[in-house]
């Protein structure tokens, strides 16, 4: 990641000079699932294949290390070290940027984490949730995104997903968090394309991505202008998403509208229930993870569920070979 000169005006409303980060975050990010075997032990060797595969056949842009699919709420400590090293490994091989996902309502303890994974040099930025559960309000969630961008040491990658965490932003809090250096984009996951959505992707703040997180969707907010998406979907059928993006950044919107409708049955598929229990069970069917393992509060998938998606999750349709 490279670091260019911001100069712009303060929270105090001085004039500033700060560094900005040079990312380009467009494209398909892939959130990877954490492998894990029948006992519930991590699998790291299936996670450095995972992300091996991702970047070389499945033409991701980077990948994504403790998201919420990552089931990052039930690892410890020491296996989100492990979780990050083995990712920051295959994108390294790759020269793909890894964003880390750092969620927690505790600021301080969030700028901690972001100063330790600066330390690494290897992440190109973090994702970082509204506080959940503390309900801080708007200004306060402002003031948690401001304080760890002026403090973290990472670009940032704000997420936007009100029924997680129970805060909607809105189209001039985005654009406002976008206008700090350090605030790179949005992974947009609100539920809706809506008026806000449509705003917002008509002028985005200068280098600010807008990268889509509500999977079944994805086809129609990149028709409006998203620049990629960080989709869970795309562990299963990583190539197809990945071109799913690139058609529409092209603008080739006939194919695109055919793979965004296949594509969407498949998501929708994967999220029949909490995920990302079914998306474990398809990689599981397909050998690629010892286990569908989930821990707790999760449970597997019922297997008609994961039935449904393993069919989904075939090779394309006939109609779309000739895309
Ligand atoms: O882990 C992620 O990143 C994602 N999580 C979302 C969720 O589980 O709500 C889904 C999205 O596809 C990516």
């Amino acid at each position: 990641m490279n670091w260019i000169y911001w100069v712009g005006v303060g929270q105090a409303g001085r004039m500033e000079t700060r560094m900005h980060p040079e990312a380009d975050l467009s494209g398909l990010f892939v959130p990877l699932v954490t492998p894990f075997t029948d006992d519930l032990r991590l699998a790291p060797d299936a996670l450095a294949r995972l992300a091996d595969e991702a970047l070389s056949t499945g033409g991701a842009r980077g990948l994504v290390a403790l998201g919420t699919t990552a089931e990052a709420a039930t690892l410890t400590a020491e296996e989100k070290q492990t979780v990050v090293r083995v990712c920051a490994a295959a994108c390294r091989a790759h020269g793909a940027p890894l964003i880390v996902g750092v969620g927690t309502n505790d600021t301080a303890s969030a700028v901690t984490s972001l100063r330790e994974l600066a330390a690494q040099g290897d992440v190109a930025a973090a994702l970082v949730p509204a506080p959940p559960y503390t309900r801080p309000g708007l200004a306060g969630t402002l003031a948690h995104f401001t304080a760890l961008a002026e403090h973290g040491g990472l670009p940032l990658v704000v997420y936007d997903i009100p029924y997680r965490t129970g805060q909607a932003l809105g189209t001039s809090a985005l654009t406002a968090l976008g206008e700090l250096p350090e605030v790179v984009g949005v992974k947009y996951a609100t539920g809706a394309i809506d008026a806000a959505a449509v705003e917002l992707l008509g002028a985005p703040p200068a280098g600010f991505a807008v990268l889509g997180g509500d999977d079944a969707v994805i086809s129609p907010l990149l028709a409006a202008g998203a620049h990629g998406g960080i989709l869970a979907s795309a562990n299963v059928r990583t190539a197809d998403y990945a071109e799913l993006i690139a058609l529409w950044r092209s603008g080739a919107a006939g194919p695109a509208r055919r793979l965004g409708a296949e594509l969407a049955r498949l998501s929708a598929a994967l999220f029949a229930e909490p995920n990302p229990t079914v998306i474990k069970g398809v990689l599981h069917a397909q050998g690629r993870i010892p286990s569908p393992a989930v821990r707790l509060p999760l449970l597997a998938a019922a297997p008609e569920s994961v039935r449904r998606a393993v069919e989904l999750s075939a090779e394309r349709s006939p109609s779309m070979t000739a895309v």
